[in-house]
């Protein structure tokens, strides 16, 4: 039996940085599998896991959805004939549904042995407000399927009670059900994180299995067994037409797009509708001070488009790597050991792609 456990999240929510902690604090041990779906021409998050020593496939396709339908199925069949991992760990793309998700790991399920074990989707706090409204048809749909949310970036000082408690209840208002960390993650053990993802008990739930039932007065064991279980409820119930997408209200015109032979129009976008990505090889060498300067352009200069995310690795003046990441209002630069070429990722939203490359000087 091998458990997946589905790591869903926007674009640099910190869904890696996450894994990574379950890897060493939680996961040891385990024979683990990941598989990730990269968005954008350049999977850059590949490199640094590979080193690690876990398997990894990537599957950088325009049509999210359907290719991960598509080859997703296949991929996770091959993997798990092949290596019998005690656990896969799915990170989909930061644009992609959680709902095509879960379906598509459902759509295997009878065909080989698995246990869809949790759906976790990380959250930035900072920026759920905003995202909510600008990208929620993505955004929203990987709250409400999710079973436990995560928090990130609460230990930021942006992060005040008040933003905290907000994005609560934003998050709240489309998932009552899942189990919200506000914890900073890093005060929390992987182990903890686990369980709390693994088992979701609310704290009422937690109290109903006591010995005496606060609310019946009952002993829950032996002979006396109450329904005070209130299981959780994903939402797996829209599953029609195999493609993995929600056609509820759709009528099926003839607009065949993604192959799935299916009419995706009427206010349903593909990620690659609404996002682009912009990516790059390069031998160029930047300074630090150059990198700060175009990361604080991206984050400031509208005229770029929308940017909701950066990230590279490449090589500076004296012979050290520059290793970036960015979202809005927030760079992380450090230096690192060197890769084999340059690579730089942008992602957003009505990107202008020349003025970009402008920018990089490329
Ligand atoms: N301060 C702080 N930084 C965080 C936290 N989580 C992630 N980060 C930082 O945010 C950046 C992006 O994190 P990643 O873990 O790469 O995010 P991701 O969701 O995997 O990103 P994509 O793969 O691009 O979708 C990195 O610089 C992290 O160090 C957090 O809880 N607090």
């Amino acid at each position: 039996m091998t458990k997946i456990d589905i790591f869903s999240g926007f674009l640099g929510a910190g869904k890696t940085t996450l894994i990574k902690k379950l890897l060493t604090e939680a996961y040891k041990g385990e024979q683990v599998v990941l598989i990730e779906n990269e968005f954008g021409e350049i999977g850059i998050d590949g490199g640094f896991l590979k080193e690690a020593g876990i398997e990894i496939r990537e599957m950088n396709s325009g049509c999210i959805c359907c290719s991960l339908v598509g080859d997703f199925g296949e991929a996770l069949k091959e993997v798990i004939q092949k290596y019998s991992p005690d656990r896969i760990i799915i990170e989909p793309s930061g644009v992609g549904k959680l709902s095509d998700v879960i379906k598509a790991v459902q759509k295997v399920e009878g065909e080989v042995d698995i246990k869809l074990n949790s759906f976790t989707t990380v959250v930035d706090v900072t920026k759920c407000k905003m995202y909510m409204k600008n990208f929620g048809e993505f955004f929203s749909n990987q709250i409400e399927y999710a079973g436990t949310v995560i928090l990130s970036r609460t230990d930021t000082p942006k992060a005040t009670d008040d933003k905290v408690q907000a994005a609560v209840e934003l998050i709240r208002s489309l998932n009552q059900t899942a189990a919200v960390i506000t914890t900073p993650v890093e005060q929390l053990s992987g182990a903890k994180i686990l369980d709390i993802m693994e088992n979701n008990r609310s704290l009422e739930k937690e109290l109903m299995e006591e010995e005496t039932c606060p609310v019946c007065g009952g002993h829950h064991h032996d002979h006396h067994h109450h329904d005070h279980e209130h299981e959780h409820h994903h939402h797996h119930d829209h599953e029609e037409c195999g493609c993995g997408h929600d056609h509820e209200h759709h009528h099926h015109h003839d607009h065949e797009e993604c192959g799935c032979g299916h009419d995706h129009h009427h206010g349903h976008h593909h990620a690659d509708e609404v996002f682009t990505s912009w990516g790059r090889e390069t031998v160029k060498s930047f300074s630090r001070e150059e990198i700060e300067q175009i990361l604080n352009t991206l984050s400031t200069d509208e005229s770029y488009g929308m940017i909701l995310r950066a990230k590279g690795m490449v090589s500076s003046e004296n012979g050290e790597w520059i290793y970036f990441d960015m979202v809005p209002g927030e760079a992380d630069i450090r230096t690192g050991s060197p890769d084999y070429t340059g690579r730089l990722c942008v992602i957003g939203s009505k990107i202008d792609e020349t003025k970009l490359a402008e920018l990089f000087g490329i």
